[in-house]
């Protein structure tokens, strides 16, 4: 049966998941497979199938935000998904964090709306810790800057009191801002699934927000190499589980 959003089956779809959250970012990982075919494009949903090093890889894209990424993890799975890796961008919490440094998240602060539906704020977003070291390994091997820790996923971009909310939780050494990592890492766990979040610094701390994620779209050369990176060590770290 096929999946009513994904709009998938379970012949369709590999074990091994990368999670972009644009759909322009598939075709992009297309480019680092052997071969692939498009399974469908519904939505923000845009699946396809292939293999990296022969090895089965499906990439779907989850769109904007927890409730949608939601979604397409539970569809995911019931086709057959067992290993998501989120391949996203966010904007850096600390100063240290150059754009194009690569975000590896141990945990996220569920400041989302979906995951909360899911199960009380008490119960942490972890990621997968086989994951998350091979991510970290393989940034280390290749030399790619990039810094692990907590990040912050959230739903609302254009807030009055994002400022305030991101000094917050600079002080309490949070890397990075996303929307996807923490509803990817709740369900993920809830559902008995492994889960991961590699992130691409689009936006410097206390930097302009509309104008980074507008020069990214752009695919503007720092961030646009620190894309290719996440997508390579994510690829990298499913051949390693
Ligand atoms: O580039 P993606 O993976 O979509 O990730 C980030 O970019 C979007 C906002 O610009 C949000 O989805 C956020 O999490
Ligand atoms: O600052 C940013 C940049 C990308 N995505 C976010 O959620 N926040």
């Amino acid at each position: 049966m096929k999946q009513p959003h994904i709009l998938c089956q379970k012949e369709e779809i590999a074990p091994n998941i990368l999670l972009p959250g644009d759909p322009a970012r598939v075709i992009r990982v297309a480019g680092f497979l052997d071969e692939y075919r498009e399974i469908s494009w519904n939505r923000e949903f845009r699946t396809i199938t292939g293999t990296y090093k022969g090895m089965p890889v499906t990439v779907t894209s989850t769109g904007i935000g927890g409730a949608s990424a939601a979604i397409a993890v539970e569809e995911l799975i019931q086709c057959g998904g067992k290993n998501f890796i989120r391949i996203g961008s966010a904007g850096a919490v600390q100063k240290n964090i150059a754009l194009g440094d690569l975000i590896i998240a141990e945990g996220a602060l569920r400041e989302d709306g979906a995951s909360r539906m899911y199960v009380d704020e008490g119960y942490p977003a972890v990621a997968d810790p086989a994951l998350t070291l091979a991510l970290s390994h393989l940034c280390k091997i290749k030399e790619y800057p990039f810094h692990q820790g907590i990040v912050r996923s959230h739903d609302s971009f254009y807030i009055d009191e994002e400022d305030a909310i991101m000094e917050k939780w600079h002080r309490k050494g949070i890397l990075g801002s996303d929307m996807e990592t923490a509803a990817l890492l709740t369900v993920a766990k809830l559902r008995g699934v492994r889960g991961a979040s590699i992130l691409n610094n689009v936006v410097l701390y206390q930097g302009d927000l509309r104008q980074g994620i507008a020069e990214y779209v752009d695919e503007e050369k720092v961030t646009a190499e620190g894309e290719k990176r996440e997508i390579e060590v994510a690829l990298e770290a499913f051949c390693r589980i």
